[in-house]
C-alpha cells in the first residue's frame, strides 16, 4: 500500500503515528506531494488521526512511485558529456555488440559519429546463452571502448552484468547498461541506485511493463534517477523469423506511465539485419526518444551477433530516414 501525503509535514505525521503498526518509509517523490511506502494495514483510529493529511491511498503494491509520471509529471531529461537524452530529443546510441579491438572500436565509433550518434555502444562483458561462447574482452575491452569513445568525443554505454564489477564499469563508462536478461536482477539494481550515472535498462524479455517499471523503481528507489528505458523485443508465441517481437506498443504506453525516456533497440528485436530498419522505423514514429544500433564492417565475421548488424552505410542510410520521420512527426 502506497500512502501520498500533501506535505513533507503531513508525512512526517502520518509515518510517526503509522510507524508503530508498520515498517514504514518515505520515499520523496514531488513538490509537495509525498509518497509513503511499506504499509501493510491501516488500523481506523490511526486513520482517522490522519486522515485529513492524506491526499491518496493507492492499494496496489506493485505500483512505481518515483518511476512513475503521476508523481513527477515533467519528463525527465538526461545530460551526458555528449548528449541530451529525453523530452524532445532524440539520441542514437550505436556500435559493435561487443568490443573486438582498439582500432574496431574506433573505426566503429568514427562511422556512427559520422551518421549522428553521440552514444558509442559496445560490450566487454557479454551475457551469452551458452558458456562456451565468446564472454568480452572484459577488461581490455573496457579500456579499448573509452579511448574510442574519448578519442571522438562520444560518450559510452557498456553492460554490467554482476554486482562485484559495478566500481570497475563506472570508472570507465558514461552510461551503464543493464541488459534484458539482468532486468529483474535486483542486487544489481540497487548497486546502480547508489550510483549517480544513466542506466539504460533493457525490458525483460518476459517482462511485463509493471515488471519493468519496478525494476526502473529499485534504481531510483536507491536515490539513482537517471533511468532510460529500452524497449528490445519480448518472447511471443511466433519468435520463428525474427529473435523477438518489439513492442512498439510500450513506447507510448511507457510515456504514459513514466517520466523516463523510453528509447528502442531494434536489433535484438529483429535478430535479423534486413528487419532493423523497419522496426526502427516504427519505433521512431511510435515516439521514441532514442535508438540503438548494432553495426559491424563485416557481419559475417563479428564475434557476437553479426546476423543483426547493419553495415556502416546501412545506418547511415537508417539514421537519416529517422530524421525524416522525426521532422514528419514533430
Ligand atoms: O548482445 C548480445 C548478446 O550477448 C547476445 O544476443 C546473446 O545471445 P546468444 O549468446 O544466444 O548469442
Ligand atoms: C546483450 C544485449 O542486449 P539484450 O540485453 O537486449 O539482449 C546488448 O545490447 O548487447
Amino acid at each position: 500500500m502506497i500512502i501520498i501525503a500533501k506535505s513533507t509535514v503531513a508525512a512526517q505525521h502520518i509515518a510517526q503515528v503509522l510507524d508503530h503498526q508498520n515498517p514504514i518509509k518515505p520515499v520523496f517523490v514531488h513538490d509537495n506531494r509525498v509518497a509513503l511506502a511499506g504499509v501493510k494495514t491501516l488500523p481506523e483510529t490511526e486513520l482517522q488521526e490522519v486522515k485529513s493529511e492524506i491526499v491518496e491511498i493507492i492499494t496496489n503494491h506493485h505500483s512505481a512511485i518515483k518511476s512513475s509520471r503521476d508523481f513527477h509529471p515533467e519528463d525527465t531529461i538526461i545530460k551526458t558529456p555528449h548528449s541530451v537524452i529525453g523530452g524532445q530529443h532524440f539520441t542514437f546510441m550505436a556500435g559493435p555488440d561487443s568490443i573486438e579491438s582498439p582500432a574496431h572500436v574506433e573505426a566503429m565509433g568514427k562511422a556512427v559519429k559520422a551518421a549522428g550518434a553521440t552514444v558509442l555502444r559496445g560490450g566487454a562483458f557479454k551475457p551469452r546463452t551458452s558458456p562456451y561462447s565468446f564472454q568480452g574482452n572484459g577488461e581490455a575491452g573496457l579500456k579499448a571502448h573509452r579511448a574510442a569513445a574519448d578519442a571522438l568525443e562520444m560518450d559510452m554505454v557498456t553492460e554490467i552484468l554482476d554486482t562485484r564489477d559495478v566500481d570497475l564499469v563506472d570508472s570507465y563508462t558514461d552510461i551503464f547498461q543493464v541488459g534484458t536478461r539482468n532486468m529483474q536482477n535486483f542486487a544489481l539494481l540497487k548497486a546502480l541506485g547508489k550510483k549517480q550515472k544513466p542506466v539504460v535498462l533493457k525490458r525483460g524479455m518476459s517482462a511485463t511493463i509493471d515488471d519493468l517499471l519496478n525494476a526502473a523503481e529499485y534504481i531510483a528507489a536507491g536515490g539513482n534517477d537517471q533511468i532510460i528505458l529500452m524497449e528490445r523485443g519480448i518472447r511471443t508465441y511466433d519468435n520463428k523469423y525474427t529473435r523477438n517481437t518489439l513492442d512498439v506498443s510500450a513506447i507510448p504506453v511507457l510515456q504514459s506511465l513514466t517520466h523516463y525516456p523510453v528509447v528502442a533497440d531494434a536489433s535484438h528485436a529483429a535478430g535479423v539485419s534486413k528487419f532493423v530498419a523497419p522496426l526502427a522505423l516504427a519505433a521512431v514514429a511510435a515516439g521514441a526518444q532514442g535508438l540503438m544500433t548494432e553495426i559491424h564492417d563485416d557481419p559475417a565475421h563479428a564475434f557476437v551477433d553479426g546476423a543483426q548488424a547493419l553495415t556502416p552505410d546501412e545506418f547511415k542510410l537508417l539514421a537519416d530516414k529517422i530524421r525524416q520521420i522525426r521532422e514528419a512527426i514533430k
